[in-house]
């Protein structure tokens, strides 16, 4: 494999911020055995910490400093000689603080990329909604796989989180509209400037609190070729069957929100109730992405479905893994039968 393949089998895992151990460190150890030239650590770094999206969104510094860390011992084990560049690096992310958040980049396969502002901790503010699950990437790649089911119709995406699976979505598909939605007011917040972040300019702040755009963001809004992108505020638990009716959406999606036995019950009813709405005369398109963590929250999920009469099956798996999900994690995506 040549150098430059090595590079970027690096490039994209660190810039999603990958677990470091899944990184093809023996292939770079045989290599530099093979060759102790510091051109292939080079060109690493370039592709990694000295990539343009990294200076701009860096990664956390942790996981920054683990990564040279790494580098720096791998470099060591073979050669006699430091690599000034390697602990140049060093050395600066030394210097930063850590922060709360950080920056992940998704490669896409048009070349463009989403990147996100993401909590540290998985669990912060109370909250699971501030970092990507697996099953958004999964569900990114699966949507940007069969596009055709997106293209020119209007999508609504239950619990979105900071918008992974949405903002991949919005750049690969050509939705005509994009309603992202979530309950909590932080994942909101952070939803909105992560919109904001990937050059896509929202149609109102929240669909509860409609304001009239400015004459100037009115032009801005015209002037954007892409879908018509909204963020609403929706609660599963106390959403009403009006505000429900309004949303007129031809495709339903949602990933990870089905990992706990009261969330479930509420969400079921949710689609129930989103299944009776019809645009065109047709019922809408409904596909759910979770990881099983508990058979018996999943059982329940699909009984809790049978009561409100709808069926499902589980869409076959792709597993391109484009955005690197762990491949040993349970995830499945099932299409509602309405
Ligand atoms: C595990 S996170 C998944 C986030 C994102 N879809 C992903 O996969 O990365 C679950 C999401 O469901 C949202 N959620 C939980 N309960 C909810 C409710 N009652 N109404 C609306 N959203 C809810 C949370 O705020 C959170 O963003």
């Amino acid at each position: 494999m040549d150098p430059e393949q090595l590079g970027l089998r690096f490039q994209r895992p660190f810039l999603a911020g990958r677990r470091l151990s899944a990184f093809p460190w023996a292939e770079l150890e045989q290599k530099l055995k093979n060759s102790s030239d510091a051109l292939l650590l080079l060109d690493i770094l370039q592709k990694t910490i000295l990539h343009p999206l990294c200076r701009k969104y860096p990664p956390s510094v942790k996981y920054r400093r683990c990564f040279i860390s790494e580098l720096i011992k791998k470099h060591e084990s073979i050669a006699t000689e430091p690599l000034d560049e390697l602990y140049e690096v060093l050395a600066e992310i030394l210097n930063k603080e850590e922060s709360i958040s950080c920056y992940k980049s998704y490669l896409l396969p048009t070349g463009d990329s989403v990147t996100l502002s993401e909590a540290v901790a998985i669990i912060s503010q109370g909250t699971t909604g501030l970092v990507t699950w697996d099953a958004a990437l999964y569900l990114a790649e699966w949507a940007i796989e069969n596009s055709a089911i997106f293209r020119n119709r209007t999508v609504l995406e239950l619990g979105s989180g900071i918008g992974l699976t949405g903002l991949a979505l919005c750049k690969t598909c050509n939705p005509k509209a994009y309603i992202f939605s979530d309950f909590h007011h932080c994942v909101l917040e952070q939803l909105r400037e992560n919109i904001h972040l990937n050059g896509f300019v929202l149609e109102s702040e929240t669909v509860n609190h409609t304001k009239m755009p400015s004459k100037d963001r009115r032009a801005e809004v015209m002037e954007l070729q892409g879908p018509k992108i909204t963020v609403a505020e929706l609660d599963w638990n106390s959403v009403t069957e009006e505000q429900l009716s309004e949303i007129q959406a031809d495709v339903i999606i949602a990933a990870d929100v089905v990992y706990d036995p009261e969330i479930s019950l509420s969400l079921v009813s949710v689609l129930q109730q989103l299944s009776t709405s019809k645009t065109d005369g047709k019922p809408p398109e409904i596909y759910i992405g979770f990881t099983v963590r508990n058979p018996d929250t999943y059982h329940l999920f699909q009984t809790e479905l049978g009561k409100v009469g709808i069926g499902w099956q589980v869409v076959p798996t792709h597993m391109k893994n484009l955005f690197l999900y762990d491949l040993h994690s349970n995830i499945t995506l099932l299409k509602l039968l309405v």
